[in-house]
């Protein structure tokens, strides 16, 4: 195999499921993802995924070079790995997904969906990530870095978003994030079907959902936006240098989610409204019949508002930032 996302649009089996080079091992397992391993053991165990949205091609474009030159031997491999195009039928369409987002189907829910490809999708994405781990060692580290692009442009054009749960973030994942470019963290504690929720918690991974700049049609991303990035995942995957850090990363945490409920749902935002706008304590935000959502606390930023989804789906997460005043102020 040559290119592996040109194998998997082709939407075919390769002609040869497996092969080598003098620093690894290749196997191909479906369509969209390909096992790695080095021919000398490691103890890092990365599941590294994209296209998971298939409007999102930046990181897949980046993925696909970095597979294609171990495909091609050029480069050493620092990690277990498995590599995952999310979501096939999407990437060709060039559309976010054909019926369902499937970052809100995993721990299952895939099940809740009436049966189609993409729900039969995400139980073949859980059952790789459950053979994978489960052929590792135990005492394997486990990241699973998911890359996306996010609809709106934002304030932190570069940010992470992150399941939160009472065990600490391993410094060195946190380290790895920095270098990469993240300008921010954002930490959420709630579950909501996502691939690196479902990581997290099913295996221990430390997990993060990276946003890397704006989501564009394949052949229209200017890369170099993302060369820290691109050089923190060579460091990883290939052993080069690690960037410089530039920033430290703001973290920040989820206060409120808005939901859709209905066909009246109104998010009071306009389209030109970035990611990380801040609102004020009482700004009125969204409302759905007689549900209204409002800024709760001094000061609310907003992250992925999107008043296009499905009933039931995510509107928009209201964040605040670690360290500002978290009291709502007396109105
Ligand atoms: O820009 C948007 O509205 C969505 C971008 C995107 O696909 N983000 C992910 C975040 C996943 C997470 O919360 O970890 C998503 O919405 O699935
Ligand atoms: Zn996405």
């Amino acid at each position: 195999m040559q290119d592996f996302l040109q194998q998997t649009l082709s939407g075919e089996a390769p002609r040869k499921r497996r092969g080598e080079t003098a620093h690894l091992r290749w196997q191909w397992l479906y369509h969209g993802i390909l096992l790695m391993e080095p021919v000398v053991p490691v103890k890092q165990a990365l599941v590294l995924s994209a296209g998971i949205h298939g409007n999102e091609t930046a990181p897949v474009e980046i993925m696909n070079q970095l597979v294609n030159a171990l495909l091609r031997g050029e480069k050493p491999l620092q990690q277990r790995m498995l590599v995952i195009l999310g979501n096939p039928s999407a990437l060709r369409t060039g559309k976010r997904y054909v019926r369902y987002d499937i970052n809100r189907l995993f721990g299952g829910r895939w099940q809740q969906v009436d049966d189609g490809d993409e729900a039969r999708r995400v139980l073949r994405l859980e059952q790789a990530l459950e053979n994978f781990w489960l052929l590792g060692e135990c005492d394997e580290t486990r990241w699973h870095l998911d890359m996306h692009t996010a609809i709106r442009g934002s304030y932190h054009p570069q940010f992470g978003v992150m399941p939160q749960n009472d065990r600490p973030w391993p410094p060195a994942f946190l380290d790895w994030l920095a270098a990469a470019g993240l300008e921010a963290l954002v930490f959420h504690r709630a579950p909501g079907g996502t691939f690196t929720h479902f990581s997290c918690e099913h295996f221990g991974a430390a997990s993060c959902t990276l946003e890397l700049g704006k989501a564009l049609p394949f052949g229209e991303n200017d890369l170099s936006q993302f060369s820290a990035a691109q050089q923190a995942l060579a460091a990883l995957l290939f052993g080069d240098p690690m960037p410089a850090t530039r920033v430290k990363p703001r973290h920040y945490r989820v206060a409120q989610q808005i939901t859709r409920l209905s066909e009246h749902f109104r998010l009071h935002m306009t389209p030109e409204t970035l990611n990380f706008t801040a609102f004020p304590q009482g700004t009125l935000l969204a409302e759905d019949g007689d549900t209204r959502y409002y800024v709760q606390q001094a000061r609310e930023y907003v992250l992925f508002p999107n008043p296009g989804v499905a009933a039931g789906l995510r509107a928009g997460l209201m964040l605040i930032e670690e360290g500002e005043q978290t009291q709502a102020l007396p109105l």
